[in-house]
Order: C-alpha cells, then sequence, then structure tokens
C-alpha cells in the first residue's frame, strides 16, 4: 500500500502547516455548504494543531466540533479529552464554535450512544477527521483486542458505540471506521520515532491488529521527530 506521508523539520512545522490546510478546507467547505464538522483526537499530541487553529480567522459559528473518541471521565477530569479541547481549540475565534461533547454524564457509555447517533447524523459526513494513534496502533477508540472492535471497525457499524479495552484505562466512547473513513477530509497526525516505526509496521498489518491501517489508503499522514 501507499501512504501519503507528509514529514516536517519539526513538530511547530507540522502544527501550523496542518491547523492551515485544516482550516483551508473547512472555509473551502463552507462556501459551498451552510456547515462544516471537524472531527479531532483527544490525547496528548494535537494541542500545538489546535492552538493555532483556535486563532485562525474562518466562520467558525458555522462550524461544529465533535471528538472522535472520549475516555468516559467528567469534564473536569485530567484524562478528558473534552478538557483537552476547552483548553486548546475551543477558544479565541474558534470559541464562536458549536460543540458535541460525547460524554453526556449517564453512568456509562452504552447509554449515551442513541442519543449521540441522532445528534451527529445531521453532520454527516464529517467534513475533516483528523486522527491520532497510540503506540499500539490504536485510532479514536478503536483498540486493538477491544471488546466491540470488530463490531465498530464493519462496514455497517453504527457511527458512534461503547467500547472497553485493556489499554484503555477507562471505558469509551468513540466514533467508528465507517464514519471515519467517510469524511471530505482524512488526516493522521503521529510524533516522534516510536509512532513513525509503528506506523510503518500498521502498513502490513490487519486492521483488527492495527485498527489506523483501516485509515491509511485514505488519509494524509502528517508526521515530526
Ligand atoms: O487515548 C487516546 O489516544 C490516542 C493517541 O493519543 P496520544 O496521546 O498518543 O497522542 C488519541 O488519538 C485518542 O483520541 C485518545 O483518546
Amino acid at each position: 500500500m501507499t501512504v501519503e506521508l507528509k514529514e516536517y523539520p519539526d513538530r511547530e512545522m507540522l502544527a501550523l502547516s496542518l491547523a492551515d490546510r485544516i482550516a483551508s478546507q473547512l472555509a473551502q467547505h463552507l462556501r459551498g455548504n451552510d456547515s462544516a464538522t471537524l472531527c479531532v483526537p483527544g490525547g496528548t499530541s494535537p494541542a500545538p494543531v489546535f492552538e493555532t487553529l483556535s486563532g485562525t480567522d474562518i466562520e467558525w459559528d458555522r462550524v461544529t466540533v465533535v471528538l472522535g473518541d472520549e475516555r468516559w471521565v467528567d469534564g473536569d477530569h485530567k484524562r478528558s479529552n473534552s478538557r483537552l479541547l476547552r483548553r486548546h481549540l475551543l477558544k479565541d475565534k474558534a470559541a464562536a464554535a458549536s460543540y458535541i461533547d460525547l460524554y453526556t454524564g449517564d453512568a456509562s457509555p452504552d447509554l449515551a450512544v442513541d442519543g449521540l447517533v441522532q445528534r451527529l447524523a445531521p453532520h454527516l459526513p464529517l467534513t475533516v477527521v483528523l486522527l491520532g494513534m497510540g503506540n499500539d496502533m490504536h485510532t479514536a477508540s478503536l483498540f486493538p483486542g477491544a471488546d466491540h472492535l470488530q463490531a465498530a471497525m464493519a462496514p455497517d457499524a453504527p457511527p458512534v458505540m461503547a467500547i472497553r479495552a485493556e489499554g484503555a484505562e477507562e471505558p469509551r466512547i468513540t466514533l467508528t471506521r465507517p464514519v471515519l473513513s467517510d469524511a471530505i477530509n482524512l488526516h493522521v497526525l503521529i510524533m516522534g520515532p516510536e509512532k513513525r516505526d509503528a506506523l510503518e509496521r500498521a502498513q502490513h498489518m490487519d486492521p483488527l491488529q492495527a485498527p489506523i491501517r483501516a485509515f491509511l489508503d485514505v488519509a494524509t499522514v502528517h508526521w515530526a521527530e
């Protein structure tokens, strides 16, 4: 398989260039449509991209932001992906965006799925999806070995599912393979040599062992050391 890989001299250049690319794709979509939807990852990698993106001059009041996955913890918890978004993306100019919070406060993510599927429906297909990747080759909360991975990777998967995995510290809610891979624009953000090595290995693996593999045919991968 051929992966479209963009390498940057450093992480700062990656953040600036990727934020600019995402903003351009949202703006272009808004030229022909009433609204656009941006789906972003949590974790440790995307904060610098978010910082740049939050200050870009696009019509954020016509953009809806949603996470690709959320950990089932309160929004103030240090592992909450929403907390990351509030601190680094949903501020400055991007404060005008609408936000679909995947964490509903229900006792478990299973109870939130139906409502979230309904909330997400008017926003599909997703305009721009940015995915992250763990060293174990999971993306969103599609973890190797997760309890419902096969169903979440199936072509007829519902757009949102609850999922649990040994490698994840808490129950998760995740967007699934079809809704992510049907995005109009799809990017993967990875940094550091360990993730680059994982990316190389994933290309030769089954998506059920290396879930990121399912997106590599259609995504642009952005990497810096
Ligand atoms: O648990 C998660 O991990 C991945 C990768 O995160 P990183 O810290 O290695 O950048 C992330 O994409 C996902 O959204 C998050 O919930």
